[in-house]
């Protein structure tokens, strides 16, 4: 062949590459603006066709106000701390218990309604249905809260519970008393109008949350496995309304947790011979560790979004974001790659796409000349759906990849099982309905709750647990949980009790409506 022949054979398969490209290209686009138009992940049920229920409405009166504020306030005053694993606040537990008979005389003399306390301090309450064949829920809450101090800057004294231009503060009143509360407030009015639940149902309210509820949440379970109890599902605390909070997002979205993340606590220690800090070695153990500490910090666990929950949260909340993000989430198939790099960047949706690595106490050194013998340092793991303790313990041996870092697991547990959210999933579908009921410009989407909850400790009891409360989420609110100034508007926590005294009467129904042609009893 001549070298113009030649040439041209070169140039006749190269056009055949790039046109094949582009044809791929091309047909790829095509698929993913087809999909993007057509995605309906939010169709759900059709509410025409929900069993008809008698629902008793609530009208909150001026009376009423004064009184459920009233009662949110004194909650908010009593100062349940739970101050670390050991200690917590047995006085304040008790005038907490003493607290609600006082607040909910009905919850607490009606004949539908059974209260034991469970672990000294935490409540169990079993509310007879008129249909026993129903299978129960459980609303779960928690009465502890983290420490608080007025001194970190809050506006308000933190169990002063002050209300400031219609928000009140203080300590607990996004965690968790507003959702305590709300339901226990939700039963007295339901009660106060002689309602009587077809469905029964238990609430469960943990005094430890904040230090893993071994004592509450656990020894509620105990009780219920021990007289057979299954239940239809469970509501936690978790997720919330979020508004203005998701970037690029337009309106506010309601996310329900269908699982949550496992968590790990590492520890890492170096020892070495301590000596006199006038002939130092090259390195020494807070050196060693340090770099260790860094390794960690330099290079986060791999991104694992979309083999979780959290992609399907893009899908359901894809129709409320614009160009190009819109088109990006509708095609996560495509895009999965893309999106993951964009929420990385921040900490709150870079906990959605991996395991999170959080180095939270640092110890070493004994005095200012003597090389310390003995440096240590914990990690706090946050572990993604996709992977398990063993695994994420691997990868932080390799990349610490020094045999004179110890590495050992405090604590751990994996991430919790994915409960269900599709049409046949009773828990989540009447949650939904709740909330698109109270709020119809929301957007409702499954997601993954990035922190714990007493709700794990229910998973041999229902395969389906949901985390989520009604409180509305706005900028800067993030920071509150856990933080100064923790508020509520005293608007929210009336729409969280309006949303519990509604959801509670949604339960009633026997079975949801029928997704297409197949038929799901309960
Ligand atoms: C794409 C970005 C979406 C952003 C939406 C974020 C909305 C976040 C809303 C709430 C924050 C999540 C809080 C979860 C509840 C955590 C409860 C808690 O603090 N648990 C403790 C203690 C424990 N029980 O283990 C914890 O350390 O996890
Ligand atoms: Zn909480
Ligand atoms: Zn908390």
């Amino acid at each position: 062949m001549t070298e113009s022949g030649s040439k041209l054979r070169i140039f006749k398969i190269l056009k055949i590459i790039i046109s094949s490209l582009l044809i791929t290209v091309l047909l790829l686009f095509t698929i993913a603006a087809i999909r993007t138009l057509s995605l309906d992940v939010n169709a759900g049920l059709q509410l025409a066709h929900w069993e008809k229920t008698n629902n008793k409405s609530l009208v909150i009166d001026h009376h009423q106000r004064e009184e459920l504020l009233a009662n949110f306030k004194e909650a908010i005053r009593i100062p349940t701390v739970s101050f670390s694993n050991t200690e917590i606040n047995t006085t304040a537990l008790l005038e907490f218990d003493r607290f609600l008979r006082k607040a909910f005389p009905t919850v607490f003399s009606s004949s539908l309604v059974h209260h034991e306390l469970v672990g000294n301090y935490s409540h169990l309450f079993w509310v007879k249905g008129s249909q026993p064949e129903l299978v129960p829920y459980m609303l779960l809450a928690h009465i502890d809260v983290v420490p608080a101090s007025e001194s970190d800057g809050w506006e308000a004294p933190p169990f002063s519970a002050k209300e400031i231009d219609g928000f009140i503060y203080g300590r607990g009143t996004i965690d968790d008393k507003n959702s305590l509360m709300g339901i226990l407030q939700a039963l007295e009015y339901l009660l106060l109008k002689g309602y009587a639940p077809r469905r029964g149902f238990y609430i469960g309210l943990g005094h430890d949350e904040e230090i893993n509820g071994l004592n509450g949440a656990m020894n509620i379970v105990r009780v219920l496995k021990q007289r057979g109890v299954q239940l239809l599902f469970v509501m936690d605390e978790g997720l919330t309304i979020s508004d203005g909070i998701i970037p690029g997002l337009e309106g506010p979205a309601a996310l329900i947790g269908l699982s949550e993340k496992g968590q790990a606590a590492v520890k890492l220690s170096v020892s070495v011979a301590p000596g006199h800090a006038s002939m130092p070695p090259r390195e020494t153990s807070i050196g060693i560790l340090a770099t260790a500490v860094k390794r960690l910090e330099d290079n986060p666990m791999p991104r694992l979004f979309g083999y979780g929950p959290e992609g399907d949260t893009f899908e359901h909340l894809a129709h409320k974001f614009s160009f190009p993000l819109k088109f990006i989430m509708s095609n996560l198939w495509l895009f999965s790659p893309l999106l993951s790099r964009i929420l990385e960047r921040k900490p709150v949706s870079n906990a959605f796409v991996r395991t999170t690595t959080a180095v939270t106490f640092f110890n070493a050194g004994v005095k200012i000349n003597v090389i310390p013998s003995l440096a240590e340092a914990y990690v706090n793991l946050r572990i993604h759906s996709a992977q398990s303790v063993e695994e994420v313990l691997d990868i932080i041996k390799d990349t610490v990849g020094d045999q004179r870092v110890k590495v050992e697991l405090v604590y751990g547990f994996d991430p919790l099982p994915i409960s269900g959210a599709d049409e046949k999933a009773f828990g989540f579908q009447i949650i939904k309905k709740t909330v698109l009921d109270l709020f119809p410009t929301v957007t409702v989407a499954p997601a993954i709750c990035v922190g714990n909850t007493d709700s794990r400790h229910f998973i041999d009891l229902t395969k389906n647990i949901y985390r989520f409360s009604p409180a509305w989420f706005k900028p800067g609110d993030l920071e509150r949980f856990h933080g100064i100034n923790e508020r509520i508007s005293t608007k929210n926590y009336e729409e969280m009790i309006v949303f519990y005294f509604n959801l509670i009467q949604n339960c009633d129904i026997r079975k949801l409506p029928e997704p297409h042609s197949s038929v799901h009893e309960l």
